[in-house]
């Protein structure tokens, strides 16, 4: 078994921590219990915080601008890819002054679309891969999605992990699927999706998430959008504490994408509220902070526009996410 990581210091060594089966086993049941009762009362305090009108502004902005607009439909089309291209490009045509979005998440037969109509711009084209969403398959099918959505030109890719491998116990196997992805993609930027609406309890999700990182994960991601419950406040919470605790021990920053569900303004505030007070305003960047969404940015640029002039768009503004 072997780990793209190695921690500075002696205290803890994930050379050997990722060794052995069983030293993995108890590195991950050694971290600290996560408190339900008090992340939950955390995020429900946090979700009442106001936000003064220039701050909303500026966070408005930067929600937009930390978008991966997303089609994971089964019914996608190139031309649906093209549209929703545009739209990454350009989201508010009225408004040269409204940023892009980060990305645009497709899945790996229409990476090349995308790749096509975002020619020109710093957006990144992500692709889901590995079996997504299950996850199962064996590790050569995983791989080969991984690299097709690579040569097709994806800069990012948002693998799955293997929940069944995971719930069993069996955390060397996930450990080696993501550091074997994390290679296949390259010089593209890795996701780890975990699925935490599988996952059962936030001690999963902790657990998880140091797996993600230790294998290389650029960022961890809460879901795919195609379980239920999707990203919710509370796991995003947990997942922030580890990409904090992640950079304090090894100065590595890694990032968080909350995926799935995420409909509205108001709830995107309230992860950027999350961010800023759990891992710190240096994480309320793009390249540290996501949403994963296929219907969120059209209500960030209704309020956005209703924060620049005082009024609503007409519904003829609006075109597909
Ligand atoms: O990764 C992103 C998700 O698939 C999007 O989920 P959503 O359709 O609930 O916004």
């Amino acid at each position: 078994m072997t780990s793209s990581l190695v921690l500075p210091g002696d205290e803890t060594d994930l050379r050997e921590v990722t060794a052995s089966e069983s030293a993995l086993r108890r590195f991950l049941h050694g971290l600290p219990g996560v408190d339900q009762v008090g992340v939950e009362k955390r995020v429900a305090q946090l979700g009442t915080r106001s936000i003064k009108t220039d701050a909303k502004a500026w966070a408005l902005d930067l929600a937009i601008r930390a978008v991966d607009l997303t089609t994971l439909e089964g019914a996608d089309t190139p031309g649906k890819v093209r549209s929703l291209c545009a739209k990454a490009r350009r989201p508010d045509p009225a408004d040269p002054d409204c940023p892009p979005v980060a990305a645009v998440c497709v899945y790996p037969d229409l990476v090349a679309v995308a790749v096509d109509a975002l020619q020109g711009t710093d957006i990144d084209v992500a692709s889901v891969a590995t079996a997504f969403p299950s996850g199962r398959s064996s590790l050569d099918v995983k791989l080969a999605d991984t690299r097709m959505a690579v040569e097709a030109g994806a800069t990012e890719i948002d693998m799955v992990i293997d929940r069944g491998a995971f719930l069993s116990g069996r955390y060397g196997q996930v450990l080696e699927e993501i550091v074997a992805v994390k290679e296949a993609c390259g010089d593209a930027h890795l996701k780890v999706i975990l699925e935490t609406g599988e996952l059962a309890t936030y001690d999963n999700v902790r657990r998880a998430s140091w797996l993600a990182l230790a294998g290389g994960g650029d960022f961890v991601k809460t879901s795919t959008g195609k379980v239920s419950p999707a990203s919710t406040l509370p796991v995003t919470l947990v997942m922030l504490q580890a990409v904090r605790d992640f950079a304090s021990v090894t100065g590595e920053f890694r990032g968080v994408k909350s995926a799935g569900g995420i409909r509205t303004a108001k709830d995107a505030l309230k992860y950027l509220v999350l961010v800023n007070e759990t891992a710190g305003p240096e994480w309320l960047r793009p390249d540290r902070f996501r949403f994963g969404a296929s219907s969120l940015l059209n209500d960030l640029l209704m309020q956005r526009n209703k924060q620049r002039t005082g009024h609503y768009w007409t519904p003829d503004r609006v075109t597909i996410d």
